[in-house]
């Protein structure tokens, strides 16, 4: 029977010298969903993308991806099973160009000296070009990433993890610090990625929340608090005491 989850967490826990962090957590991802992790601070948002993407070690638990258990694997193994991880601050190479920064990332160019070698293939130019258009950057292929805005550095590098052509992806926090326009513009952005893959975001902006869920998960103190739709969460009593009512 073919798998409905593209990721499915069951019982997932860490602790940090006996300190629960992540607390038998269970919750399942479906293909092109885009699934919104929210929730008080030091609620365990982050450290469960951590756990997913092999950075922190599981106490217990599984995390299945595509029959895969992840917790079995290396970061860089995960990544290339079709995992990519956004963490809050935007890593873009400051002194490279926009095309740089995408053609560097272009998943057979290893380093810089292959990627030079890249640059001749018609393919990975198209490839470029197609993110680009779908970051809102096609206008800035020159441009070095140093003078781009903060919220263009934040798209560049989600483009440099769409071009690997992750399954899923995951996002800390994607519009802290943007403009109104430029958080309008991150949710049209991932309503569109979420046609191909599924996504995993964390993130405090109800409003943009609201703009991308498919469904949202509420965490308090390493447990899942509630979980549905966006609607749903919102008007349950216990997340408007613990989270919304603040
Ligand atoms: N490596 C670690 N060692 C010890 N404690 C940790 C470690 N990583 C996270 N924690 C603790 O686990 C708890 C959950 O942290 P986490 O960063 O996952 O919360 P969060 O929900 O992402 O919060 P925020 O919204 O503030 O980013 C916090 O109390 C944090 O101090």
């Amino acid at each position: 029977m073919p798998e409905r989850f593209i990721l499915s967490v069951e019982d997932l826990t860490v602790s940090f010298d006996g300190f629960k962090a992540v607390d038998h957590l269970s919750f399942y991802v479906e293909p092109n969903e885009c699934r919104v992790i929210i929730g008080p601070n030091g609620a365990g948002k982050t450290t469960v993308l951590d756990l997913i993407c092999g950075r922190t070690k599981a106490t217990g638990g599984t995390v299945k991806f595509k029959g895969m258990n992840l917790l079995d694997m290396r970061e860089d193994q995960i990544v290339h099973a079709g995992v990519g991880r956004k963490f809050q601050t935007p890593s873009v190479y400051e002194d490279l160009s926009v095309f740089e920064n995408l053609e560097l990332s272009y998943p057979k160019g290893h380093g810089v000296f292959g990627a030079i070698f890249f640059n001749q293939d018609q393919v990975v130019q198209d490839r470029i070009q197609e993110i680009a258009e779908t970051i809102f950057l096609a206008d800035q292929l020159d441009e070095k990433a140093a003078y781009l805005s903060h919220g263009q550095k934040q798209w560049l590098e989600i483009g440099m993890l769409l071009i690997q052509d992750p399954e899923l992806l995951m996002l800390d926090e994607p519009v802290a610090g943007m403009s109104v326009a430029e958080r309008k513009k991150t949710a049209e952005l991932l309503n569109r990625i979420i046609q191909d893959r599924s996504v995993i975001v964390i993130e405090h902006d109800m409003g943009f929340v609201a703009d991308i869920a498919t469904r949202v998960t509420v965490l308090h103190r390493g447990e899942m608090l509630s979980e549905g739709s966006m609607d749903h969460v919102q008007n349950d009593p216990k997340v408007v005491e613990v989270y919304l009512g603040h």
